[in-house]
């Protein structure tokens, strides 16, 4: 894997003539977990497809990519929001359909080691129209996992999923993803509370900075210090008020 790079998005986006964000100043910082949240169709997704070079229709003006001046292309995974499994494939073949695509032969070691860790190892023969919604995303989260990029764009990867695999998925990917440069898109406080190095609240104004406990993450689910930052940010998204102190 290439050096973990930051990232930057400078500018703004609109679909279609529709102004999506202005003037936006987005920095992602490297081998670190920044989480992005905010209300429903503000345009996170559409940052992590910016990211990905995957938006289409959207006409972005402005700067962005990776700080190290090379290109993002080859160096980024994203998991989007829909899993886009093919129903065609098995969850192995979906898996490992990027590495087959680029004409390499998949390691089976790492494959099974993958599915294991999410908890698939026995459904991989099995068909995406036969997996609950929760193991779908497992697949689609092994396969990101599998791609072993240096930039990891997560676009609310567990909303499927129930708390306790949740949990357990959510630590999973942090020691996985440990030194990459990851971008999470999620709606849920208490995840971005256990999970961001950097926690960013997007709303109409721009992007609005809540620094973390410091420390290692997964931070403790009761730690209290992670609960008040949950508590923090439930207040904020269910404010329409986005300059209530503290974050403006
Ligand atoms: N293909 C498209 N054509 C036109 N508008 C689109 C298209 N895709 C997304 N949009 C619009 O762009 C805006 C931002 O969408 P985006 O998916 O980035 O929001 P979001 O913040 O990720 O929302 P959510 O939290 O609901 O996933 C929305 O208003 C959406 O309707």
């Amino acid at each position: 894997m290439t050096p973990a790079p930051s990232l930057h998005l400078h500018g703004s986006a609109a679909f279609a003539g529709t102004p999506l964000f202005h003037a936006l100043a987005l920095e992602v910082p490297a081998g670190r977990w920044t989480c992005l949240l905010g209300p429903s169709g503000i345009g996170k997704s559409t940052i992590l497809r910016l990211f990905a070079g995957l938006a289409e229709g959207v006409r972005f003006t402005g700067r962005m990519g990776a700080d190290d001046g090379a290109p993002l292309a080859g160096r980024v995974a994203l998991m989007a929001q829909d899993d886009l499994l093919l129903p065609w494939l098995s969850v192995a073949g979906n898996v490992t359909l990027g590495a087959r695509l680029r004409g390499e032969t998949p390691d089976p070691a790492r494959l099974a080691r993958v599915l294991a860790q999410v908890g698939l190892d026995t459904l991989a023969a099995r068909h995406p129209a036969a997996l609950s919604g929760g193991q779908r995303q497992r697949a689609a989260l092994a396969r990101t996992l599998m791609e072993d990029r240096a930039v990891v764009l997560l676009d609310e990867p567990f909303s499927a999923l129930d708390a306790r695999t949740r949990a357990r998925m959510q630590e999973l990917t942090a020691a996985s993803l440990a030194g990459r440069t990851v971008l999470l898109v999620t709606h849920d406080p208490g995840e971005a509370a256990r999970l961001g190095h950097r926690i960013l609240v997007m709303t109409e104004t721009g992007l609005h900075d809540l620094p973390p406990p410091p420390g290692p993450v997964p931070r403790p689910a009761g730690d209290p210090q992670t609960l008040t930052l949950q508590a923090r940010l439930l207040d904020i998204l269910r404010t329409d008020d986005t300059c209530a102190p503290p974050i403006c």
